[in-house]
């Protein structure tokens, strides 16, 4: 693939649309964002922008509709104001007229950020780059711009309007996020030895279903250590009995479907690891059971899953983590994805850890050696790259480099 960098186009006194991921992890009692590690990450490619005289006009997901952390980009650009050290205008608007008005009107060298993309209802729709590229959004916003920058590498595995329909109408380059995510990945990953361990967790099974089986396909993982929401359902895939509570859980997620699916990878022998014990809250009370004995709600993997699991990530040359162990929104779940972060960190393998939830772990954690681990943005994002999937924004920008600045 070619994929043009801010190098190759060098925008200068132009309005640029840059799509970030500032997508973050939200406080689900006080709607306040839990950490702004991906807001920091694109500073360096808005500041880079800035200073070559352009506007810069900012456009990210928060969350999912019907979620908890679907929410306004305000505070969003509260904190991004804050570490670029200069004025972000929120727009509270995507491509009305306001928006378009305030774009129309927005001086050179300075910032703008749109609304929340996913308020506009295209941007939920997985369809090709040329038919977002026909999409509401890409017809209002183009004419407005020069140039589309793309510096959202996790959510490059998505095929939405607003990472894949603007490079076929606009000169299009990668952001340093993406330039450097995608170049440090590809060259520790292809070149890194054996073991390589996977810790996967989190809430968002379908992703990782399908990344298990990529991985699985490919034979690209030693071992895959699971927590959160898809250890419960290799648990159920296994025949354990988890109790009306969890399986009401996973019913409400819509996953219980795909245990049919998880069970033909268990079948075909893959390396998947699931938790022995589990840390559970019934009226307020925590404490741990036995993984054939749940009778109460999963909140975290117990200790001695941590344990077992800790003894594989000592072993691996590589170590891929993404999405915590429990619901560490909750400091009283917490705490096994931290000890395993920890246990990765000191471990002699080369850590590979992303995703919103668990790099807003490493807040604590001090001063890290980037000989030793890489630290993505990505989640999803990263762990199809690392299986070897095209991710559907960087073919976008591919098709961009072929056909729209060739001519
Ligand atoms: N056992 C569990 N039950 C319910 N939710 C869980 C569980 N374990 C983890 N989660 C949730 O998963 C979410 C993080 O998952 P995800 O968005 O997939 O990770 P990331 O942002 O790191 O890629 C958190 O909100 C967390 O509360
Ligand atoms: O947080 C994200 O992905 P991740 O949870 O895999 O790290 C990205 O912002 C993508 O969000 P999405 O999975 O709702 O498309």
């Amino acid at each position: 693939m070619n994929i043009p960098t801010l190098d190759d186009l060098n925008f200068s006194n132009s309005k640029v649309l840059v799509r970030i991921d500032i997508n973050s992890p939200v406080d689900s009692k006080t709607g306040k964002l839990l950490d702004d590690s991906r807001i920091k990450a694109h500073v360096e490619t808005i500041r880079e922008l800035v200073s070559r005289g352009n506007g810069v006009v900012l456009v990210s997901h928060q969350g999912r509709p019907g979620d908890n952390d679907f929410t306004d980009l305000e505070e969003h650009s509260r904190l991004l104001q804050k570490h670029l050290d200069m004025e972000v205008e929120f727009v509270g608007d995507v491509m009305g007229p306001y928006a378009r008005e305030r774009i129309r009107n927005m001086k050179l060298g300075s910032v703008l950020l749109l609304d929340n993309v996913r308020f506009v209802s295209e941007e939920l729709i997985e369809a090709s780059p040329l038919q977002h590229s026909r999409s509401f959004l890409v017809r209002r916003l183009q004419p407005l711009f020069q140039g589309y920058v793309n510096d959202a590498f996790a959510t490059a595995h998505r095929s939405q309007a607003s990472l894949v329909g603007f490079p076929l109408v606009l000169r299009s380059s990668a952001g340093r996020v993406m330039e450097k995510e995608v170049s440090a990945l590809a060259k520790v990953f292809n070149e890194g030895e054996e073991p390589k361990v996977f810790i996967m967790g989190g809430g968002k099974v379908l992703d990782s279903l399908r990344i298990i089986e990529n991985l699985v396909k490919r034979r690209l993982a030693d071992r895959i250590l699971t927590g959160g929401l898809i250890a419960e359902l290799f648990a159920v895939a296994k025949g354990l009995d988890l109790g009306k509570d969890n399986l009401q859980v996973l019913e409400k997620a819509g996953v219980l479907s795909l245990v049919p699916r998880a069970r033909k990878l268990l079948l075909s022998g893959a390396p998947v690891e699931i938790p022995v014990d589990f840390k559970v809250e019934k009226g307020g009370q925590v404490y741990e059971e036995p993984a054939n004995k749940v009778t109460a709600v999963i909140k975290d993997v117990g200790s001695t899953t941590v344990g077992i699991y800790s003894s594989f990530i000592r072993d691996a040359k590589i170590i891929v983590m993404r999405g915590p162990m429990g619901v560490i929104e909750d400091e009283r779940f917490r705490e096994s994805s931290r000890t395993l972060l920890k246990n990765s960190l000191e471990s002699p393998g080369y850590l590979i850890v992303g995703g919103g939830h668990m790099i807003s772990l490493l807040g604590g954690i001090g001063p890290l050696d980037s000989s030793k681990v890489h630290v993505s943005t990505g989640g999803g994002a990263l762990l199809l790259f690392l299986a070897g999937e095209r991710l559907p924004a960087l073919e976008a920008l591919d098709i961009s480099a072929r056909e729209v600045l060739k001519k």
